[in-house]
């Protein structure tokens, strides 16, 4: 069942930036949908659209039933909404804080509720400190309670571990798995492939202003597997020995590293064969890591395999 669906939704700022160009998608009940993108590929832009906060320039947008211009204070109330940034007075406790936010849609007050919201986020605690008293972590953590508050059924994250410690980062994923399990849709904003993988069932990938792909996260995965294994050598090479050949290698950093880039989803990737040819010819490495393929690398690739198929 789609619990939110978005139509020709495009955006153009009054300067004449378009940050958003005819999206379409549809999100369905009680999925973790990640829109993935780099920096300004108009994911805040989309957010806002749906929140209300700024007016599109062409599309609709119907959150459960409501079409959020025309019927935008229903629309409005299934939407929670965890913005980068927390906009709140700093002079007031957590508590007031949350509680004031549910008032703010019309809910009437319901404190075993509020104090759930804030046992779950560890915030319980600290209920009476005021807002500028609290650490960046904390202050996160109120915004989360704060688009809780009034009981959305589709809840916005808008990079939601941007700058957070690991610890959080468990913390906010554990939580958003919670709230799927009572029925809530959730929808991140991610630059990490990582978390997009860790924590959706679908994934949509947003690069100026175009939706460019929206897929099932594993289905994405297998499409995205490349890896690059770097090996830092004991000693550095002049040439690649001809050994090593079948690798298709790259030397690096003036001989000092290997570099091998393979499917990390294949069933044979090369690597440990590579490691025992590299033994057998007494050819030693002080380390070694991998990495998966940037962001910027994956959209090179779908842009790439689109104009193939196009052509
Ligand atoms: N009010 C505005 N007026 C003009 N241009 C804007 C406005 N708000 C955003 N933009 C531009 O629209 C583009 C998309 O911005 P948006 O904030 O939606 O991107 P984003 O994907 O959320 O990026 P980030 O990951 O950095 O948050 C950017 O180029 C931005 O500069």
């Amino acid at each position: 069942m789609t619990v939110l669906s978005i139509s020709g939704l495009s955006k153009t700022y009054a300067g004449g930036f378009t940050a958003l160009k005819s999206v379409d998608l549809e999100i369905r009940k009680g999925e973790i949908f990640a829109l993935l993108g780099p920096n300004g590929a108009g994911k805040t832009t989309l957010i806002s659209i749906v929140c209300g906060i700024v007016t599109p320039t062409t599309g609709t947008v119907i959150a459960d039933g409501h079409d959020i211009r025309r019927d935008y204070r229903a629309a409005r109330m299934k939407i929670g909404l965890v913005p980068q940034e927390l906009h709140t007075d700093a002079f007031e406790t957590v508590l007031a804080t949350v509680s004031l936010s549910r008032g703010m849609f019309g809910r009437a007050p319901d404190p075993a509720l509020i104090e759930r919201i804030l046992k779950d986020l560890s915030l319980w605690e600290k209920r009476s400190s005021k807002i500028m008293e609290l650490s960046g972590g904390m202050k996160r953590r109120v915004m989360i309670a704060k688009a809780l508050s009034h009981e959305p059924e589709i809840l916005f994250l808008d990079e939601p571990t941007a700058g957070v410690d690991v610890e959080l980062r468990r913390d906010m994923w554990s939580l958003v798995r919670g709230l799927r399990e009572r029925g809530v849709t959730i929808i991140l904003t991610t630059h990490y492939i990582e978390e997009a993988e860790e924590m959706a069932d679908r994934v949509g990938v947003i690069n100026k202003g175009a939706l460019i792909l929206v897929e099932e996260t594993a289905v994405l995965m297998k499409k995205l597997g490349r890896k690059t294994l770097t090996l830092n050598l004991a000693e550095p090479l002049a040439v690649l020995p001809p050994e090593l050949g079948e690798w298709n290698l790259t030397l690096k950093a003036d001989g000092n590293e290997i570099a091998y880039e393979f499917d990390a989803n294949a069933e044979r990737t090369g690597v440990p064969s590579l490691l025992r040819r590299m033994s057998d010819i007494g050819l030693a490495f002080k380390d070694l890591n991998t990495q998966q393929s940037s962001l910027e690398d994956i959209f090179v690739g779908l842009v790439s395999d689109r104009q193939e198929a196009v052509s």
